[in-house]
């Protein structure tokens, strides 16, 4: 329906809009781009869905996510996965980890001030429709 388009359409915008901020942030430069799987050759072992912000962008292009919430479980794997993958006590893992609790903050305090419930109330019912 054309209606549900508009609805997509206005979810896809937001969604950009989100992503991009998020990729503006030099807090966030390391989660930006996919790990590097030449540089860390285990990663794929350890972590069994990687998920990176230019990935989230291009999963919206695609017309992957057709509510916020699919939008905030992808994006979630980006936090979880480093708190996973860099577990240790030394100064690196916790500069990263301190960034992902960062991330994860940042995501929820997005949506819980900017998304309006009645419209993500709209995109839960077009994906029941589907
Ligand atoms: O988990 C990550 C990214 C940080 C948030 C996502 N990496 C795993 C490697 C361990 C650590 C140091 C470098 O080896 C660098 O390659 C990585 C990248 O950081």
């Amino acid at each position: 329906e054309e209606q549900e388009e508009d609805v997509l359409r206005e979810l896809r915008l937001f969604l950009r809009n989100v992503t991009e901020r998020l990729s503006l942030d030099r807090r966030f430069k390391a989660f930006t781009k996919p790990v590097d799987i030449e540089e860390v050759p285990d990663y794929m072992l350890v972590i069994r869905k990687p998920m990176d912000l230019s990935t989230l962008l291009t999963n919206i292009d695609e017309q992957k996510y057709v509510t916020v919430g699919e939008f905030v479980s992808d994006a979630d794997l980006i936090w979880q996965n480093a708190l996973e993958y860099n577990p240790d006590s030394d100064p690196m893992d916790r500069h990263i980890r301190h960034r992902a609790c960062a991330l994860k903050d940042t995501v929820r305090a997005i949506i819980r001030d900017e998304l309006d419930e009645d419209f993500e109330r709209v995109c839960e019912e077009v994906k029941e429709s589907r």
